[in-house]
């Protein structure tokens, strides 16, 4: 029996806890940033704000208290906004200890920092003189189809492998399966940057361009994703698998995606912020992940045709209909 924190209670963390809750052989606490979502999931057995329909036992301990949270937890869950994760590690690191695992399953790449979840994971926690093994949770997994125990696949990546072999034994069930991988950098930016091209996707839908267009960007997005993550270093093959094309895909057409919801909202000629306002304060990561994913490629010298023309379209200074354009009127090349 494994006691596993599971921090955040946006619909990720509250659908992962469920499906650990489910597995069994776990006790599982759930910790919510808001008092008033904890209070609500306390008092009502369901997460109304971020996963409505889905009943969360009472054998999930719900708490704001990030040391009651963290109370003998052997493994640590992280699901918040990439925006968060630094403050609240930084607020975790007092209650933390060797001997833990952490395991980040956020989509996302720091502002300013350019750096990876599990980089900003490990920065915080040297500058505590802690170090503690970060694996990082990746994959095609809709919160709402996890939820309702959908089989899902997804990658558990460590530099560690032992510890991501542990890891896949004690998430792994019935509805969820884990596939381990060494190459935390691929893994990573494979789950960051298909936000980008999601975002691309929906703007392609939102102007009703058709299926041949869509398929030209899921395609040409995986190249240009590719690109990047090895420059940083990652693996071709990693971006080839679940975190990389596999969350492309599902994050490119799933209706539940809430990156192709912002894209399709802006191919309809909405602004941004009207665009933002739709998702009532859940989180599309695509669009800050798309300006640090331009950083990153100018530092790596790699070209990013598509997540220009996204930064392009967000920033406001070119319309989806040009963007597309561009993209179409750029010099032949190679495949
Ligand atoms: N929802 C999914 O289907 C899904 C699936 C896989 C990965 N993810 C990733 O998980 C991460 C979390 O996404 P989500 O869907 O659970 O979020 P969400 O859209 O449900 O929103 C969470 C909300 O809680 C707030 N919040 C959460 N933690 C906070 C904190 N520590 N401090 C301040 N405010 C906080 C946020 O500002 C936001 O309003 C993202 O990186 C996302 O890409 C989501
Ligand atoms: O709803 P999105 O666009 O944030 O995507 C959710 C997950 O990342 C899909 O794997």
């Amino acid at each position: 029996m494994s006691r596993i924190a599971v921090m955040g209670a946006g619909a990720w963390g509250t659908a992962l806890a469920l499906s650990l809750w489910r597995r069994g052989g776990h006790q599982i606490a759930l910790w919510a940033h808001s008092p008033a979502v904890a209070a609500t999931i306390r008092g009502t057995g369901e997460n109304k704000l971020f996963l409505p329909g889905f009943a969360v036992p009472g054998e999930i301990t719900v708490s704001s208290d990030v040391a009651e949270a963290l109370a003998g937890a052997e493994i640590i869950l992280s699901a918040m906004p990439s925006r968060h994760v630094r403050a609240s590690y930084a607020s975790f690191a007092a209650h933390l200890h060797a001997g833990q695992i952490l395991v980040s399953a956020t989509k996302g790449i720091e502002d300013g920092t350019l750096l990876r979840m599990s980089e900003v994971i490990a920065q915080v926690l040297a500058a505590r003189n802690l170090s503690l093994p970060v694996a990082v949770l990746s994959g095609p997994s809709f919160a709402q189809e996890l939820a309702a125990g959908a089989p899902t696949a997804v990658t558990i990546a460590c530099s560690d492998t032992g510890v991501a072999s542990l890891l896949q034994q004690e998430f792994g069930s019935g509805s969820l399966r884990l596939y381990t991988n060494d190459d935390v950098v691929g893994v990573e930016l494979g789950g960051a940057l298909k936000n980008v091209i999601a975002l691309a996707a929906g703007v392609v839908a939102g102007l009703e361009l058709g299926h041949n267009s869509a398929a030209a960007l899921i395609t040409r997005g995986i190249a240009e994703t590719t690109r990047l993550a090895v420059a940083c270093g990652g693996r071709r093959e990693t971006l080839a698998g679940l975190s990389g094309m596999g969350d492309l895909i599902l994050t490119c057409t799933g209706s539940l995606s809430r990156n192709r919801s912002v894209g399709i909202q802006l191919g309809r000629g909405a602004t941004l912020a009207d665009a933002l306002a739709g998702l009532n304060g859940k989180v599309a990561e695509g669009v800050s992940t798309a300006f640090a994913a331009l950083g990153l490629a100018e530092r790596y010298g790699v070209e990013m045709p598509i997540t220009s023309q996204v930064v392009a379209i967000l920033k406001g200074e070119r319309s989806p209909l040009a963007a597309i354009e561009e993209l179409m009127a750029r010099p032949g090349r190679d495949e």
